[in-house]
């Protein structure tokens, strides 16, 4: 794997029962690019993206990662019994991070979609579209070099979802490797490969 690829997707093929949900799909994504991750509705984004993040197996391929990973599920994710200062400490654990970076780094993160987490407030009290703010949030703590994010923009208001693009674009500018499924097709100018998971016999 060349050195600045920091995912590296082969021949990934995945099966449920007798069918066919990935066929043999590549995905390499660089230092510093974006990835989109498009198609219909069950066409397998998110079941590649889980691969990817080690949360399920392929059936065939291999998944190489050349750094650290940071993962933001389409959904869960958060734990509805604990405040927001409270998930940040747990994923800065995960990533040797002390308490006072992990909560530091999850409220600069908070800040950058324009939320003030309130500190008393259970994941379980939170609306869904913050809750999704949340796990984006926690999936950037700890600054990891390859980025896989699956539909996190669901439930944003407009002006939350603009500054998830901004968000984006400042992390490939860091030199992060972003995989980012999504349905929303005007934002692919702004991406640098676009991988179309529906298949071949249903696409217009
Ligand atoms: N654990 C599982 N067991 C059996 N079938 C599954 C499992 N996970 C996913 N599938 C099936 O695999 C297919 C792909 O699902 P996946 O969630 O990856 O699609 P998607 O492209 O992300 O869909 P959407 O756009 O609706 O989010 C679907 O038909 C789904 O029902």
């Amino acid at each position: 794997m060349h050195q600045d690829v920091k995912l590296y997707a082969r021949g990934i093929t995945k099966r449920y029962g007798r069918r066919t949900v990935l066929d043999n799909v590549h995905l390499a994504v660089g230092a510093g690019q974006i990835a989109a991750v498009v198609g219909a509705n069950g066409c397998g984004k998110s079941t590649l993206l889980r691969i990817c993040a080690g949360f399920a197996s392929p059936d065939r391929g291999t998944v190489q990662i050349h750094g650290t990973l940071g993962y933001c599920p389409q959904d869960g994710g958060t734990v509805d019994f604990l405040v927001p200062d409270e998930h940040f400490l747990l994923v800065g654990a995960g990533r040797g991070l002390s308490r006072g970076a992990s909560r530091a780094a999850g409220r600069a993160g908070a800040r950058a979609l324009d939320w003030e987490p309130d500190p008393r407030v259970q994941a379980r009290r939170l609306s869904g579209g913050t809750r999704q703010k949340l796990n984006l949030v926690m999936a950037g703590i700890g600054a990891p070099d390859v980025l896989l994010l699956d539909e996190p923009y669901q439930g944003f208001d407009r002006g939350t979802y603009l500054d998830f693009w901004q968000q984006l674009y400042r992390w490939r500018d860091e030199g992060k490797a972003i995989v980012v499924v999504t349905h929303l097709l005007t934002q692919l100018d702004g991406v640098d490969t676009v991988l179309d998971l529906t298949p071949a016999g249903v696409r217009a």
